[in-house]
């Protein structure tokens, strides 16, 4: 399985000189960037007129290469620039292409439009005046592709430093960088394609999320070897239902659902236990064969809950926490969260435990794993799964449906499961974040979290 490898700015620039270094002159690497993204824009677009954005930068040069292979091909293309190319490079690029270049802000609109303005260089957002010539010339096109990222986007953090237009397509260059899958930026385009320059991007640390390898139980397997999970309740017994149908449809051999009050009722496949009080919770957890325990979606906030969570930290098994159990260990409690778990907090929750970190999105999920020693699914429109090694992978853009009450509790129950059947949390974590997004996908529109349920099996059948 290929697996796309996402490097940072900085990452990116070493990389390229990596190559430079073994003797690639860094024109021969603009050369290639610009007649990947030539190919593509000439497979979507044919021979409709190109309007070609360039800026002063490299970013810009790979624009002057695009314009020139295009013509070449017998497009009509103009190129308009801001101001003179200020690179080796893309000196080079212009003065290959040769032709006439118009003013930027001066520029008439055209059916296909490439912004090659600003790419990984990007420091500051555009000029007023510049964003809002760039958004009209986008919209007055039909067809409109992006150079690396679309100009005002901050790379390694996804944020939008100025108004960027929506795009067609966006032509990631040698590597995906971490705005291809963080919101807001992830936002900007209909289309996202990666474009092999030859950089060697092997040793990334972030990667997308890929579907996973799964396999069938064992032909000797019974209900226990598959791994025995508990999904431990509390007062909204929903919430606990939805994560328990969740797990047992994953792949766990047998889910035990340890409810608070009277018996809730739920499919028969699923083993409900009445634990009113923490001592009856730790009295059902002390069993060796449980591979995940799964605390926190309906857990409650109050005293009970709090003892119930405490019976739950001391049960010596591999952890899933959740929802209110994260609440409940806010930041005084990091310390007290085993080694090995694997905590699946929104922004909310996130905040909550580790305060406003400073970086993006991407390290302030390192930095929790790093501190807790677990590993984390910091959720989202653009979930990350991150691991106390420095490994993430960053999920991209799935259903926005996904956003309604307890989609998280089915996530929770998916990792629950996945950690039972491999144990491994970061495994289990990005098993889970693909078989959830697969599964809303799967459900289409308008969708409740009860839905999801019933599109796993052929979400995991999928991936066999
Ligand atoms: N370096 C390489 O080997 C390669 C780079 N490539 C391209 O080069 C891009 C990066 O090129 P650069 O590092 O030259 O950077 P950019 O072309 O993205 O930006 C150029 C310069 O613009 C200035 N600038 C930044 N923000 C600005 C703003 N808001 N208004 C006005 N000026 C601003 C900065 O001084 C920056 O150095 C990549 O995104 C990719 O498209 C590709 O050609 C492949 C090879
Ligand atoms: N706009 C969105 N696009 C894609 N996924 C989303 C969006 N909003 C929420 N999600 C996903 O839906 C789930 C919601 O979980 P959570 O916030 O814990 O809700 P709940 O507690 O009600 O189950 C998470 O997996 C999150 O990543
Ligand atoms: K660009």
């Amino acid at each position: 399985m290929r697996m796309h490898a996402i490097l940072t700015a900085a990452e990116m620039r070493r990389a390229e000189q990596a190559v430079i270094a073994a003797g690639i002159p860094e024109y021969m690497l603009m050369e290639r960037a610009g007649a990947a993204a030539a190919e593509i824009i000439w497979r979507a677009g044919g021979k409709r007129d190109l309007l070609v954005l360039c800026g002063p930068g490299n970013n810009g040069g790979d624009g002057f290469v695009i314009a020139r292979l295009l013509r070449a091909r017998g497009v009509p293309v103009r190129v308009a620039a801001l101001g003179e190319s200020r690179t080796d490079s893309s000196m080079k690029a212009r003065e290959a292409w040769g032709g006439p270049v118009e003013a930027f802000l001066d520029a008439a609109p055209a059916t296909q439009i490439v912004d090659a303005l600003f790419g990984t260089g990007l420091s500051r957002g555009l000029d007023g005046a510049i964003a809002a010539k760039l958004r009209a010339l986008t919209e007055q096109a039909s067809f409109s592709y992006a150079v690396d990222l679309p100009s005002g986007v901050q790379t390694d953090r996804g944020e939008l430093l100025s108004d960027v237009p929506d795009m067609g397509v966006c032509i990631a260059l040698g590597a995906l960088k971490p705005a291809h899958m963080l919101q807001p930026a992830a936002g900007c385009w209909r289309r996202l394609v990666c474009a092999d320059i030859g950089i060697d991007a092997s040793g990334a640390k972030i990667h997308r999320l890929a579907p996973p390898q799964l396999h069938p139980p064992a032909p000797e397997a019974h209900k226990y070897s598959r791994g025995l999970v508990a999904v431990v309740g509390g007062e909204m017994a929903g919430a606990g239902l939805l994560a328990s149908q969740a797990a047992a449809r994953a792949g766990s051999g047998m889910v035990r659902h340890l409810v608070q009050g009277s018996v809730h009722l739920g499919p028969g496949a699923i083993v409900t236990q009445q634990a009113d009080k923490a001592g009856d919770v730790a009295r059902s957890l002390n069993d060796d064969r449980f591979r995940a325990i799964l605390v926190g979606p309906g857990l409650g906030r109050g005293s009970e809950a709090s003892d119930r969570l405490k019976a739950v930290l001391a049960a010596g098994h591999p952890l899933v926490l959740d929802a209110d159990a994260l609440v409940l260990l806010g930041e005084e409690g990091v310390d007290a969260i085993p080694q090995g778990s694997v905590l699946t907090p929104h922004e909310g929750e996130f905040v909550r435990l580790f305060g406003n970190l400073p970086g993006s999105k991407v390290e302030r999920a390192l930095e929790a794993a790093k501190r807790t020693r677990a590993t984390l699914i910091y959720k989202g429109s653009d979930s990350i799964v991150a691991s106390p090694d420095g490994r993430a992978v960053l999920s991209p853009p799935g259903s926005s449906w996904l956003s309604t009450a307890g989609t998280g509790d089915v996530l929770a129950g998916l990792v629950a499961a996945r950690l039972a059947v491999t144990g491994d949390g970061f495994q289990a974590a990005c098993e889970a974040l693909w078989l959830h997004g697969e599964a809303a996908r799967r459900a289409g529109a308008a969708f409740i979290a009860d839905d999801l349920l019933a599109e796993l099996p052929a979400a995991i059948a999928s991936r066999l």
